[in-house]
């Protein structure tokens, strides 16, 4: 398995990406490659570009310089409709259709069927909702029909922004059992989160700083370089470090 997977290509290849959002340069050259079946953690301070670099890699955003290659061929490329999952911040669900319908619905427009619908939102944790409409579920049960939603077709590589906000602890630990288990049967993950926890479920990270990629690094590795078993608290001394270099 193992070895199988070391011949496998990387899943995304990100090279000089530069982006502007209205005036401003929002993304700095940004090169990284991500191998296949691994969850990446993505992580920075609210505004340092987490989003955006999820928007390129799905080919939802104008691209200023450098490109993003995903499953081998260029991010947006209508091949990969199929194949990428993305969960935005804001779910994108009906309100007036129950939970199943909807994932039944995102399912239909990927080739997913019924059983792939019922299987996504048993995955989620809505199994006993399902035929709830979504206007009347709890925020938390909300966002959980949007990440079913991106989950129903199976995708090789699933993109999820901030998944967990909003969700008790206990089923903040299903979904990264849930997500673990997924890399383990191949899937690549991207996953956003401000909660520095969860970036220790991560295989690796990528820490973002006002659109500059600071560290492609293991949890592992953020702990040593921080000297601390708090994430954290690891991240922040990085940031230091960081200022302190360009300081000096
Ligand atoms: N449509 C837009 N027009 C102009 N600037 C934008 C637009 N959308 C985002 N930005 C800016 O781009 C920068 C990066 O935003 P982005 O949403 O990618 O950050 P983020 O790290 O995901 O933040 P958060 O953690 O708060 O969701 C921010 O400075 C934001 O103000």
């Amino acid at each position: 398995m193992t070895a199988q997977r070391a011949a496998e290509p990387d899943a995304v290849e990100v090279s000089g990406l530069m982006i502007n959002r209205g005036r401003h340069r929002v993304l700095t050259d940004l090169s990284f490659t991500l191998p296949s079946g691994r969850i990446t953690g993505l992580l920075g301070p609210s505004g340092s570009g987490k989003t955006t670099l999820m928007r390129a890699i799905v080919g939802a955003q104008r691209i200023g310089g450098g490109s993003v290659v995903v499953l081998g061929r260029a991010a947006g490329h209508p091949s990969l409709r199929r194949r990428v999952g993305y969960m935005t911040q804001d779910p994108s669900v009906y309100p007036d259709l129950t939970v199943e319908a909807n994932v039944r619905y995102f399912g239909a427009m990927a080739g997913a069927g019924r059983r792939d619908a019922q299987a996504a939102v048993d995955a989620v944790g809505l199994s006993d909702l399902r035929r709830r409409k979504a206007r009347d579920l709890s925020g938390g049960q909300f966002s959980r029909v949007s990440l079913a939603c991106a989950l129903v077709a199976r995708p090789v590589l699933l993109v999820l922004d901030e998944p967990t906000v909003g969700l008790d602890p206990v089923l903040r630990v299903d979904l990264w059992n849930r997500f673990a288990a997924l890399a383990a049967e191949g899937t690549t993950l991207i996953i956003s989160s401000h909660v520095m926890e969860e970036a220790g479920r991560c295989d690796s990270l990528l820490l973002l700083r006002e659109g500059r990629l600071l560290a492609q690094l293991t949890p592992q590795e953020l702990r040593r370089r921080g000297a601390t078993d708090d994430l954290e608290l690891a991240f922040l001394r990085l940031i230091q470090a960081q200022n302190a270099g360009v300081a000096s």
